[in-house]
């Protein structure tokens, strides 16, 4: 098996907390909770869940915008929070990050010639006629003209100002790019179009994607394998074709009966007990048991594992179909023409 280019283990990220209360533990958020996950060389890994669920927090962990409370991410081998204490930059040149607002995620009051030398000159150390080649080789891969170089980002569309987003980040050459979100803002048609471009570049330039979005059918169109997130935690993850077929946790089966059309409506998720638990206090067992159709006493009880399905002959290959859930589902999952109701769940 080859190794992978990110390997997490275990990673936590609880927000505030510690501190006591009249004598009691003030709880933290536990927005990431023991994340495992690994992410191959060359392929795009989407991660997919409802607002709220720890996605963002996710991403920024593995660009060292944020700190991991517990657990640990390996990049290629190295300590990733090793790696930014050292050299922030040496990471930045690996690993970039792709905001979901492209317009206010681009300075103002900056031109866009100076938001794309700024990683060109720190990053990469180009100056002079170098700089000026790149810029232009930078402007045309993303299909800007070279002239709104001297533009400033409220003089661009959003999907213009997101391709300038992906440009800025191309800028550091990277092999990672963490999209968090890239589309989430834009229209249906400059969607396509955007992802049109992702899917080019990835190819382009051989890169390595992790793709956040709430959006299943956007995750779909591009991704290798999915990760599902609930309440900070991973509870499936499979090859695109794959979770789509056989979704085997009964959170995963409710997304897709809920998201028929492509571009459509974010994931809304129609169970009885539409509310996320508290993250102050997190059930004991199964985050999703109060709204599962088929949860019982031991799952509000247990928390359920992510354990290989056992039809998996290759239980440790990084493609395995995983699921956290007591009592999975079986068998194909027929995809409603509308949004389902819960009875149509199985
Ligand atoms: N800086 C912070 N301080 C306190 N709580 C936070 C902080 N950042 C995130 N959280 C909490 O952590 C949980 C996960 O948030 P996160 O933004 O990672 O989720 P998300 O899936 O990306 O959602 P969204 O798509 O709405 O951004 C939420 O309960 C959120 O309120």
């Amino acid at each position: 098996m080859t190794e992978p280019l990110l390997d997490i283990t275990a990673l936590t990220r609880t927000f505030g907390g510690g501190q006591r209360w009249f004598g009691v533990d003030k709880p933290g958020v536990r927005a990431v909770q023991q994340v495992d996950l690994q992410v191959m060389r060359g392929e795009t890994l989407g991660i997919v869940g409802e607002s709220g669920c720890g996605k963002s927090t996710l991403a920024r962990m593995l660009v060292g915008l944020d700190r991991p409370t517990d657990g640990q991410i390996l990049y290629g081998g190295e300590d990733l929070q090793t790696m930014v204490k050292r050299d922030r930059h040496a990471l930045s040149r690996r690993i970039q990050y792709v905001f979901q607002d492209p317009l206010s995620s681009l300075n103002p009051r900056m031109r866009i010639r100076d938001i794309l030398a700024a990683p060109l000159r720190h990053l990469r150390g180009l100056t002079g006629q170098a700089m000026e080649t790149r810029l232009a080789e930078l402007m045309d891969v993303v299909n800007l003209r070279p002239e709104f170089i001297s533009r400033y980002p409220h003089e661009f569309s959003g999907g213009q100002a997101q391709r300038i987003g992906i440009a800025r980040a191309l800028a550091a050459e990277p092999e990672v790019l963490v999209l968090d979100e890239p589309v989430s803002a834009l229209d249906v048609s400059v969607q396509a179009q955007v992802l049109q471009l992702l899917k080019r570049l990835k190819a382009e330039f051989d890169l390595t994607y992790l793709f956040i979005s709430h959006d299943l059918s956007v995750v779909e169109t591009i991704s290798d394998r999915i990760a599902v997130m609930y309440f900070g935690r991973i509870i499936e993850q499979a090859p695109t074709y794959t979770l789509f077929q056989t979704p085997a946790h009964h959170y995963t089966r409710l997304l897709i009966a809920s998201a028929p059309v492509p571009g459509g409506p974010p994931i809304i998720a129609e169970s009885g007990d539409a509310e996320l638990p508290d993250p102050l206090a997190p059930p004991p067992g199964c985050a999703f048991a109060p709204r599962c159709p088929r949860a019982s006493e031991v799952c509000r009880r247990q928390l359920p594992p992510l354990e290989s399905l056992p039809r998996q002959p290759a239980a440790e290959a990084p493609d395995t179909h995983r699921v956290a859930c007591l009592f999975p589902a079986r068998g194909p999952l027929t995809r409603a023409p509308q949004p389902s109701t819960p009875n149509e769940i199985s």
